[in-house]
């Protein structure tokens, strides 16, 4: 089996982002649209070996993100009073000032849309940002819940006046509350590959968000083909779902995995993302017809895709790669926290080690431990950095940002490694206070490289 060691095979991740809404006024979330030539070679060199990490972070609170001027919203809370001006909604998209919301409700009484004879829910708004919200660096994103205010309802416009507390937020690309990563793949064309998918796999449990496998194109191959791979998937400790966009198969099942959540779709180009979605929102022989979850009023504009680059892995530390292969914390029996014979033990072998070498994917895991040591050695001479003390992005502790001590000045050279994970995690607080993260130069973790180099 040939395992590719070009990590220009994956360049191509393209997350692709839509709500299943409950209220079957789904939502189609995205951040802005990068079209980007397939074919040009020149991609990858462009790309800063750093840029594409997933990143991920729980949403913290902090007193700066509290101002008595305009509280933040409890997730679940629909503030006392909307006048008729006023409506709850989720940010579809964003553009350049402007922000595409999704009305999900317009009074206190019909966030439950099925007893609502609200016609406004599902309206689509176009919005601002209110100016106080940006002096207060309280920084609106896609998948945001948030007030909209002033709205016009004939010119469908409006301002947003506040943001809902988030239930997560990852950073590239940046979107609040997502609730499930898809992490699709196709059986042919592209060939599934368990190198590159187990990339995308780490990568997607590296976020601590819940992922599902899902293998498209299933019409390509015959049934053994599929049953095969179910079977070594399943030894992985996944569940894939196969389906195919053009045959419909396995879209039903699809669908209702996805239902009512917030899902950013990641795989390499070619696997049929786009499709997908397509399929999934048009949905022509939808078997239950209440069931058209992709309303109708979502037209195409609501659909765009945001292009990032391969899995990097760059949360990911030798410690920590051993937790997200399901088959080792299996071994490991499921122990919160995971232990082995040893404290910190890598699982490489050792006598005495409970994780033996007998599974498919253990190469897998010797072959990213040694791009990780690389990595980290790299680090360690470049920036005289420790190595698994500064492990800041577990599963589960995302949360980083309180555990960070401030930096005292004069310790500087010393403590280069603290000062580099401060300055990345300086730069991951600032993110909210960027107005475009889309181009190299808002890159959170490579400015705070360059920080570093300077
Ligand atoms: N045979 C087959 N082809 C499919 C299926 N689904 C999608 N395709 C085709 O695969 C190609 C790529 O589909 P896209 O939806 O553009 O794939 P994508 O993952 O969005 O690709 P990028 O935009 O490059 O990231 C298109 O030609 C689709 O028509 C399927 O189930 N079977
Ligand atoms: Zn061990």
């Amino acid at each position: 089996m040939p395992i590719p060691t070009s990590l220009s095979l994956v360049r191509h991740r393209t997350p692709t982002l839509f709500r299943h809404h409950q209220n079957h006024h789904p939502l189609l979330i995205t951040a802005s649209k990068h079209h980007q030539n397939q074919n040009q070679s020149n991609v990858s060199r462009k790309q800063p070996p750093n840029k594409n990490l997933l990143r991920a972070k729980k949403t913290l609170t902090s007193k700066k993100d509290f101002p008595t001027l305009s509280p933040i919203l409890s997730p679940d809370r629909t503030p006392t009073k909307l006048s008729d001006s006023q409506a709850i909604g989720t940010v579809a998209a964003s553009q350049a000032n402007f922000m595409r919301v999704i009305v999900t409700a317009e009074t206190d009484k019909v966030e439950d849309s099925s007893s609502s004879s609200s016609s406004k829910v599902g309206t689509e708004l176009l919005c601002v940002v209110r100016a106080v919200l940006k002096k207060i660096k309280r920084r609106v994103l896609v998948g945001d819940k948030v007030v909209v205010g002033s709205i016009d309802w004939v010119d469908s416009r409006g301002m947003i006046e506040n943001v809902f507390q988030r239930t997560s937020v990852i950073l590239d690309p940046p979107v609040a509350n997502v609730d499930r990563l898809l992490v699709l793949f196709s059986v042919e064309e592209p060939r599934l590959e368990s190198f590159v998918l187990t990339r995308f796999l780490i990568e997607a449990e590296s976020t601590g968000i819940p992922t599902t496998l899902a293998l498209n194109k299933a019409e390509l191959v015959d049934q053994q083909v599929l049953s095969d791979w179910d079977t070594r998937l399943r030894s992985w400790g996944y569940e894939p779902l196969f389906c195919s966009v053009d045959s419909k198969m396995g879209l039903d099942s699809l669908a209702s995995v996805l239902r009512d959540q917030t899902t950013v779709i990641v795989g390499p180009s070619g696997v049929g993302k786009s499709s997908l979605i397509n399929a999934l929102r048009n949905k022509p022989n939808s078997q239950v017809e209440a069931d058209n979850w992709f309303d109708p009023i979502m037209g195409s504009k609501w659909f765009e895709d945001q292009r990032v680059g391969q899995p990097s892995l760059l949360k990911v530390t030798k410690q920590s790669l051993a937790q997200y292969f399901p088959e080792i914390r299996k071994m490991l029996g499921d122990n919160e926290p995971a232990t082995c014979a040893f404290n910190d033990c890598l699982h490489v072998g050792e006598p005495g080690c409970i994780v033996k070498g007998d599974w498919e994917r253990y190469p897998l895991y010797f072959q990213l431990l040694d791009e990780i040591r690389i990595r980290e050695e790299f680090q360690l001479r470049t920036f005289g950095t420790k190595r698994e003390d500064d492990v800041r992005y577990k599963v589960g502790d995302m949360g980083v940002k309180q555990a960070e001590p401030r930096l005292e000045p004069k310790k500087h050279r010393r403590q280069s490694r603290k000062r580099i994970n401060q300055s990345i995690l300086d730069e991951l607080n600032e993110l909210d206070d960027d107005e475009d993260l889309s181009g190299d130069e808002n890159d959170p973790i490579l400015r705070a490289l360059r920080n570093e180099n300077l």
